[in-house]
């Protein structure tokens, strides 16, 4: 069977679309996420224009010399600025050691959802909601927050559907994202010039890993290096389709349905062109919940053939597990499951 990325157009949901057109979306939506836990999502309005300056930025930013990009760094315990080459582990996060024991070489941009985004719910903590830091860079700012609110936007108009196509309360979602731990990480693939790839072995871009949060909205460029494990247990090879974005599950949602729902497998290896690896960028907006939200199986999904799989957890103490495995280093003991899909990937 040939591995495949179904796609959606949410147009239904982002307009005004008739119960039936929703409906259709819903149960098209619930299949790729049974099936896959990735989709590429067309019909959701974020401008051309927008994603462009919003890429543009990026390209600015990354363009800078690794001195300057560094003052932009803050401790592993803040998902926020600029992280280098190397300083992080995706694998760790599912407490697995990379395969061939590097880190990975991908460099990163944070920004996130503050406190300040969210004056109705006072008190929220400072570590999980951080300031962000700006590069002096000309119009980042401005491009990057617009890009990140239509993200965000694209993000809640998914939400309403797993509500759907679920059959939860209209609010199920709305009352677990209110305050939710939202952050785009801009991710560029690239080697110094001149860097012999085969002196680095199995080079790795991204360990593979699952997302930490609910939903995952996924720009990237047309380089070949995303890679999705599918049911036949093989690696793949996924670009998004021209103007789509690509769409995928993340734990919480595994969490919730018990796993009628995929949190995909994923990781990045840039194609090795000429002796060195060809540049690819992306940005993953990661739509997370609220940190004091109780993420418990749904009822709906239990029953005497599929009992629960998850004891509850709050997101902020999910999320937080994961960070400290891939940018603290510490290996992720609570991922069982999820480790365990890893090893039996490499066997
Ligand atoms: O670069 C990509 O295409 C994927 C990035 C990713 O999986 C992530 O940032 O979680
Ligand atoms: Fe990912």
């Amino acid at each position: 069977m040939s591995f495949r990325v179904p796609r959606v157009d949410i147009s239904a949901y982002v307009a005004d679309g008739t119960a039936a057109q929703r409906a259709a979306v819903a149960a098209q939506i619930d299949q790729a996420c049974r099936e896959v836990g990735f989709v590429q999502v067309v019909g959701h309005g974020v401008p051309d224009e927008i994603t462009a300056a919003f890429v543009r930025a990026m390209d600015a930013f990354f363009a800078l010399d690794l001195t300057t990009k560094k003052t932009c760094r803050t401790p592993p315990s803040v998902n926020r600025g600029y992280a280098p080459p190397k300083s992080e582990s995706l694998s760790l996060s599912l407490g697995v050691e990379s395969a061939n024991r590097m880190n990975d070489f991908f460099e990163a941009f944070n920004v996130g959802a503050t406190a300040a985004d969210y004056p109705d719910s006072p008190g929220l903590p400072q570590d999980d909601y951080a300031e962000n830091v700006w590069p002096d860079v000309e119009g980042f700012e401005r491009a990057v927050s617009t890009y990140f609110a239509q993200a965000g936007r694209v993000a809640r108009t998914l939400t309403g559907i797993f509500g759907d196509a679920l059959g939860l309360d209209p609010d199920f979602f709305g009352s677990r994202t209110g305050h939710s731990l939202d952050v785009l990480r801009m991710n560029n693939y690239a080697l110094p010039p001149g860097t012999d790839v085969t002196l680095d072995g199995d080079l790795t871009g991204m360990g593979e890993h699952t997302d930490f949060g609910i939903v995952t909205v996924l720009w990237a460029d047309q380089v070949r290096g995303l890679q999705v494990l599918g049911s036949d247990g093989g690696w793949h090879d996924v670009e998004p389709d021209e103007g789509a974005f690509l769409v995928n599950l993340g734990d919480v949602m595994a969490r919730l349905t018990n796993e009628r729902w995929m949190s995909t497998l994923h990781r990045v290896k840039p194609p090795v062109l000429d002796g060195t690896i060809e540049r690819r960028r992306s940005a993953a907006y990661f739509h997370d919940g609220d940190v004091d939200a109780v993420i418990e199986v749904l009822p709906s999904c239990v029953d005497a053939d599929h009992p629960a799989l998850y004891t509850p957890v709050t997101v902020g103490e999910h999320i937080a597990a994961k960070l400290q495995g891939s940018r603290a280093g510490v290996s992720n003991v609570a991922a069982r499951r999820e480790s365990e899909s890893v090893l039996s990937s490499r066997r």
